[in-house]
């Protein structure tokens, strides 16, 4: 990977509005690969939107929007293939098991891989071995987790996607989570995180941007000499949160 190779996640200039409504209004944003991005924002700021359109569910008024190098407004197939995405409430299959639902999703995305390669990455992602052969029924949020981002890893894509990922997991269940992903931005994969929890955002990703008025008004690094505080952090970004609640 040489400095030029372009990022992962590229979007610049973006203009995207529903109706009259406009949401993101010159949006810029890169993602290196090997890197995690949190996105905050309070609420209805766009950070949804900005997954939606690296997704392809909804296109773009003018600006650049790349996955990998593909725009996905002209291909959205082929952006998502190169995307593994962990909505809000991870959608799995609830009469299959775990190793049922993985197989199943690898296989729509055609890229089956064998019971033992399923298994090793659900070991990597934490779950329990009892829970392998268990319909998704009775799992909590974060086993549901465990089994989705078991499937992102085994997908090997460019670039993973999350929203709110952290919302409804217990201390310890975030932890486990963050070095989870950690561990894939560790593979080379570029990751942005939509969040509205700072502390986990500082715990785990190298950049922090902030989305006000449909853009980055502030982006900060976790390392070397703009390392940010997140206890100023979090004061500026409440006191950004009730502005836009006003
Ligand atoms: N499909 C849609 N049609 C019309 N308006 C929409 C649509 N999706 C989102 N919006 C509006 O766009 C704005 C941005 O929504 P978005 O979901 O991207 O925000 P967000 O930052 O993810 O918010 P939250 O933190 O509450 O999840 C909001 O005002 C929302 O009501």
């Amino acid at each position: 990977m040489t400095k030029d190779t372009p990022a992962p996640i590229l979007i610049d200039n973006l203009v995207l509005a529903y109706g009259q409504h406009r949401v993101l209004d010159g949006l810029s944003l890169q993602v290196p690969a090997g890197s995690i991005t949190a996105l905050l924002g309070g609420n209805g700021a766009g950070k949804s939107t900005t997954l939606a359109a690296l997704l392809g569910f909804v296109r773009a008024q003018s600006g650049t929007v790349l996955v990998a190098g593909v725009d996905p407004g002209m291909d959205p197939d082929a952006a998502r293939r190169r995307i593994a995405y962990l909505p809000e409430n991870v959608a799995l299959y609830e009469h299959l098991t775990a190793a049922e639902n993985a197989d199943y999703l690898l296989a729509l995305s055609e890229e089956r891989k064998e019971r033992r390669i399923i298994t090793d990455a659900f070991a990597a992602a934490g779950l329990q071995e009892r829970a392998w052969d268990q319909r998704l029924g009775g799992f909590s949020k974060g086993m549901r987790q465990k089994v989705a981002i078991a499937v992102a890893l085994l997908r090997e894509v460019p670039v993973l996607l999350l929203d709110e990922p952290t919302s409804g997991l217990d201390p310890r269940a975030t932890v486990d989570f963050n070095a989870l992903v950690a561990a894939v931005r560790d593979r080379g994969t570029a990751v942005l995180m939509v969040t509205h929890d700072l502390l986990s955002a500082a715990d785990v990703a190298d950049r922090i941007g902030f989305l006000e008025a449909g853009r980055i008004v502030e982006e900060v690094a976790a390392s070397g000499p703009e390392r940010f505080d997140v206890r100023a952090l979090h004061a500026r970004f409440a006191v950004a949160a009730e502005r836009l609640a006003a």
